[in-house]
């Protein structure tokens, strides 16, 4: 079976992801587009043969030749089109964040429940990543003992000029809210936001942030998230246990020696850092299609994270320490990690 695939939202991602669909994975087709900006959709789907163009996103989920949809639209447009792929019965990926807010996450969550089965697929993509995986099986098999802290830095060049203040916590830290659930496999409890000295090419973006995340188990949580840092796309991981630490490896095969200087390349941007993931995490959401049961980061995962961004927000703006409560999990997603 070929899964015909919709895709909503062609921006950077999308048409990065519809790159690999059309000729890296194996099993699937893009047979429709379309975007809020019309004729980026038409250049899009001009490149490839037989893709229709829809006026909207719901267009793309109500069309009979799309099997599976793709979302890559802004994070706070996901809520709408991913509850009418669940109400569709349509299999669904969509870009983190889920949503940008525990509430709108927490309908979609209602939404899926109501449909009885996980239909949705979240691009969670560092679950997927070689060094990340190395990580967390050190951490599961025991070897340094129990996690008492963990160091994280999320450093971006640049960031997109719609990337707002808010993004800071709802689309760059969202992501190591997520991986320290997955690592540690507790929830995180609480979250402390501090605004050091800003860097003079933050504009209006309050940049670095340092976040202290604190867990269920007690664990604590440093996080810097810099979106100006021009250097380069760096990732870093830390987790120190009672025995020993554990951390992400240097990503570059090589290291150079010239004119008195060893170093090694450091990633661009994110497409370069963590291409691997995001083609194994797309040929996974392809596979489970055709199997008919979704796999990977769920609609819970996309909660339990929006939650953690609540608190995060709250911290930002007012301050302080500020506890998460997230609600019961429900029954569908129990045996999911
Ligand atoms: N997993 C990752 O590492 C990763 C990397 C990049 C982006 N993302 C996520 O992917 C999403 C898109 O990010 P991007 O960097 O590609 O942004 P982008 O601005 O390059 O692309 C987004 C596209 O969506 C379109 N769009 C906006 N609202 C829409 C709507 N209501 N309906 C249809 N189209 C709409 C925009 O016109 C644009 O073409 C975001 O949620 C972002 O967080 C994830
Ligand atoms: O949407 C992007 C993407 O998720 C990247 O992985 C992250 O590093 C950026 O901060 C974010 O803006």
């Amino acid at each position: 079976m070929t899964v015909r695939v919709g895709v909503i939202g062609v921006g950077m991602i999308g048409q990065d992801h519809i790159r690999r669909l059309t000729g890296v994975l194996a099993g699937a087709r893009v047979v429709a587009v379309a975007d809020v900006d019309p004729e980026r959709a038409r250049q899009v789907a001009g490149q490839a043969i037989g893709v229709t163009v829809h006026a909207t996103g719901l267009d793309v989920i109500a069309d009979d030749d799309v099997d599976a949809v793709l979302v890559a639209s802004w994070g706070a447009t996901h809520e709408e089109y991913v509850v009418a792929c669940i109400q569709a019965g349509k299999p669904v990926f969509c870009e983190k964040p889920l949503a940008p807010s525990g509430e709108a996450a927490g309908r979609i969550v209602d939404a899926e429940v109501a449909a009885g089965r996980r239909l949705v697929q979240l691009g969670f993509m560092r679950r997927y990543d070689p060094g990340y995986l190395a990580l967390r099986e050190v951490v599961a098999g025991g070897s340094i003992g129990a996690a008492l802290l963990v160091h994280c830095a999320h450093r971006n060049p640049t960031v997109q000029p719609h990337y707002v203040a808010d993004m800071a916590i709802t689309d760059t830290a969202v992501h190591e809210f997520d991986v320290v659930r997955w690592l540690l496999d507790e929830e995180i409890t609480a979250v402390t936001v501090h605004r050091p000295r800003p860097n003079r090419h933050g504009g209006d973006v309050q940049d670095p942030l340092l976040l202290l995340l604190e867990t269920e188990s007690g664990a604590f949580v440093d996080l810097e998230t810099s979106v100006n840092i021009r250097y380069g796309y760096d990732i870093r991981t830390e987790v120190v246990g009672e025995d020993g630490t554990v951390e992400l490896g240097p990503v570059a095969p090589v290291v150079v020696r010239r004119e008195g200087i060893q170093g090694s390349p450091i990633a661009a941007d994110w497409q370069e850092r963590f291409e691997k993931a995001y083609d194994v995490e797309l040929q996974h959401w392809i596979d489970s299609v055709v199997a008919g049961t979704a796999v990977g980061p769920s609609t819970w995962d996309g909660y339990a994270a929006a939650v953690v961004s609540d608190a995060g927000l709250t911290s930002l703006h007012r301050g302080g320490r500020v506890p998460v409560a997230l609600r019961d999990k429900p029954g569908l997603y129990l045996k999911d990690r």
